[in-house]
């Protein structure tokens, strides 16, 4: 039988209802609350394609990411081939708050993304920064900004049909005009978007440029008046950059990306990626699935690069060639006894080790 993803076994039993987002749920209400609450900006673990599948997804939000986002997904393809669907996207119960980004050129193929995925998320986001060549020829993600009147009509095409039930946030790059990025921010608020995430770079900026924070900052006060939330995105690398990033550009909230690929557990504090974090990441792969082994491989690469451990070993890790090999390797390489003695499906049960 053809394996499926969690989400269409999911369909399978219940008819999906737009649901009610809860407090504790809602992307928005996170936003604009977390300085209240906890005293600092939302953490957004942000897109990354390939990357962000379901048990990185869950590692992030075991180190206090606030929201996390799906890699992007292209409409096109997802809302035609049932393939697509099942390589693309699957969740769980605890894959929550979730925002699931899509690449999308047209109002249509929106609307039957967000029919497809709206009962298993808790926001859509729009990629308005994928700077690929292939993707801006067919207008989607960076060409968005050079079109804001496709832009804002189907932000405003999704929030009239769903209301307050589902979430809908556009991640934006700045223009080189900053005005530019002013006119484009006003008009989404206008058209209804919950917050917008601004990156910091330009079309053509490369990501080993320094991030334009100066840019976000100028924008974000131009927009005051419209209410709407804004996230910060760019350069952010260790805990102490979500306050100063905050502080510097008065957001709402800051999204990380590569710095969680090296350290999932940036947020909570830790300055390089922790040994609790690889034997949670090993945890939530084997009990959720669904990871390709070269991928698997990657996210323990890019977890150990920085972890002080002698580079013959990460060459020895990279000549492995499947999941059971791997995971013997770390049996004999590591301290593993944990997963080793509990077994993996008790190992949840027990304390990980903590190393702050
Ligand atoms: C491997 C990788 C994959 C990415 N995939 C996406 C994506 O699917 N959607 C998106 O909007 N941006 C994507 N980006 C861009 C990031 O979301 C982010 O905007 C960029 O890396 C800057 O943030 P950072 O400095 O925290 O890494 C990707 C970046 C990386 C490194």
């Amino acid at each position: 039988m053809q394996p499926r993803s969690v989400c269409e076994l999911k369909k399978q039993v219940v008819i999906p209802k737009p649901k009610l987002l809860k407090p504790e749920n809602d992307p928005l209400h996170i936003i604009k609350t977390r300085k209240i609450t906890h005293g600092r900006p939302a953490t957004i673990a942000g897109p990354m394609v390939r990357y962000s599948k379901l048990p990185f997804r869950q590692l992030c939000r075991q180190y206090d990411a606030d929201i996390v986002y799906s890699p992007m997904i292209l409409a096109r393809e997802y809302v035609r081939n049932g393939n697509a669907r099942l390589a693309d996207f699957s969740t769980n119960d605890e894959d929550t708050p979730l925002i699931v980004q899509v690449g999308v050129n047209n109002v249509a193929d929106l609307l039957k993304f967000v029919e497809m995925v709206a009962p298993y998320c808790d926001g859509v986001g729009i990629n308005c920064g994928c700077p690929i060549k292939e993707q801006v020829r067919e207008g989607i993600g960076c060409a968005l900004i050079y079109n804001a009147e496709l832009l804002c009509e189907m932000v405003s095409a999704v929030k009239s049909k769903y209301g307050d039930s589902l979430r809908l946030e556009t991640k934006i790059r700045i223009h080189d005009d900053y005005e530019q990025t002013v006119s484009l921010c006003k008009s989404l608020c206008d058209a209804g978007v919950d917050w917008i995430t601004i990156h910091g770079r330009t079309r053509t900026t490369r990501s080993s440029q320094p991030v334009n924070l100066e840019a976000i900052r100028y924008i974000v006060e131009k927009i005051q008046e419209k209410k709407v939330p804004v996230v910060a995105n760019g350069d952010c690398f260790k805990r102490a950059d979500v306050d100063a990033i905050a502080e510097f550009t008065k957001v709402d909230g800051v999204m990380a990306v590569r710095g969680l690929l090296a350290n999932p557990a940036l947020f909570s504090g830790y300055e390089t990626c922790p040994w609790s974090c690889v034997e949670k990441f090993w945890y939530y792969t084997l009990e959720y699935g669904g990871l390709p082994y070269q991928l698997l491989q990657h996210h323990l690469y890019c977890m150990l690069e920085n972890m002080n451990l002698e580079r013959r070993l990460l060459k020895e890790m990279m000549s492995i060639k499947s999941t059971g090999e791997l995971i013997d390797w770390f049996d004999t390489r590591f301290d593993f006894k944990r997963f080793g003695e509990a077994g993996w499906a008790e190992a949840s049960a027990v304390p990980y080790r903590v190393d702050k």
